[in-house]
């Protein structure tokens, strides 16, 4: 299992992702807004992992609290949610790790809990969280993994392994899974520009477990699905809309619509958590614009002319229509995904 984040004593403890794939260093935060520095810059990043860590950067905040009534607490915790949603605004999960930890204490408050049992409590749950994480990501690694072919390559976009999780992930879970099920297949990892996930990441997590692995720079997807070269796409998932439009890594949307035009099946690995009921359509999803500096810039050292107009919007949106299933741990989901999905929702209600 990959330590992506840890929680210790100390603090959160977080494998930096910018460092990878030549440096194995840490970085430990000591406080929420050094949880929030850690997914703003990527150091930590994936929508499992920020999800947990948002989570993890609530419960560091109120646990390092000094405040000793809760009126003061419940001030700081509103500040502490505020500040760690501001970091990234398209992954669902961050602001469903942030919620999850926010409710437990504001239902412990409104009891007048004593504080010290408070400051466990939100600690207890968001090391659940992160138990939880891995056991889902395995669950949806199992339900997908007949979906891959007996044999053959795989492509995949950006990382949605144990680095944008907790340890063992999503679409890298499926693949883990089907490998573990005796599926003799391979991988071939776009690299994912600017930020470089599959050629630094996906490539990185996936020789560590001897699955033989390939970096194809991002434009050549067409090229190796016209030589036949691709038997299934599956990619992760930032936030999943009501109706199944899809928000990943930027560059997805491109694979999904070339996936169809060579009847290659194009698979979505996401957790429930990921699935936001209440976006109904991908045009409400937010598509977070980074900083200039990712698309001039490689390793230091400036590529384009100075002053040139860049974009560099982090992710887009596929339209359920290119999307084969959508691997859940609570199932696979297929088309229309809004039935498919309001049917599992209302199941987990009445359940
Ligand atoms: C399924 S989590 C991985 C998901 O998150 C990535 O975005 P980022 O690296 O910017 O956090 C990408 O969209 C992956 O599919």
């Amino acid at each position: 299992m990959i330590p992506t984040l840890e929680w210790l004593p100390e603090g959160v403890n977080f494998l930096d992702q910018t460092k990878l794939p030549h440096e194995e260093v840490y970085v430990l935060a000591t406080d929420y807004k050094q949880v929030a520095t850690v997914i703003r810059d990527m150091i930590t990043r994936g929508a499992m992992a920020i999800g947990v860590s948002g989570a993890m950067g609530v419960a560091i905040g109120i646990d390092r609290s000094t405040a000793t009534d809760i009126p003061t607490l419940n001030a700081e915790v509103a500040e502490i949610c505020a500040h760690l949603a501001a970091t990234r605004p398209t992954a669902v999960n961050l602001f469903w790790g942030i919620d999850r930890v926010r409710d437990l204490y504001n239902s412990l408050a409104a009891k007048n809990t004593p504080i010290p049992e408070i400051k466990l409590a939100v600690i207890a749950l968001a090391n659940e969280m992160y138990d939880e994480d891995i056991a889902n990501c395995k669950t949806l690694g199992a339900n997908g993994a007949a979906l891959l072919p007996q044999e053959g390559t795989i492509l995949t976009h950006c990382n949605a392994g144990a680095l944008a999780a907790c340890g063992y992930g999503s679409a890298l879970g499926v693949i883990r899974a089907a490998v573990e099920q005796g599926h003799k297949i391979d991988v071939i990892a776009d690299e994912t520009r600017p930020y470089l996930q599959g050629a630094r990441l996906t490539a990185w997590e996936l020789m560590k477990d001897n699955i033989p692995t390939t970096v194809a720079c991002d434009n050549m997807a067409a090229y190796l699905m016209s030589k036949g070269r691709i038997q299934a796409c599956i990619v992760g998932a930032d936030r999943i809309a009501a109706n199944g439009d899809t928000a990943n890594k930027i560059g997805t949307f491109g694979v999904a619509i070339l996936a169809k035009e060579f009847g290659i099946p194009f698979y979505v690995a996401a957790p429930w958590a990921t699935i936001d009921v209440n976006t109904a359509h991908g045009d409400l999803i937010p598509i977070e614009q980074r900083d200039r500096k990712e698309v001039t810039h490689s390793n230091g050292k400036q590529m384009t002319p100075d002053n040139v107009g860049i974009e560099n919007p982090a992710f887009d949106v596929t339209p359920s229509k290119y999307i084969t299933a959508i691997i859940t741990e609570r199932g696979v989901l297929t088309a229309p995904f809004e039935e498919s999905i309001a049917r599992i929702a209302d199941a987990a209600i009445l359940a």
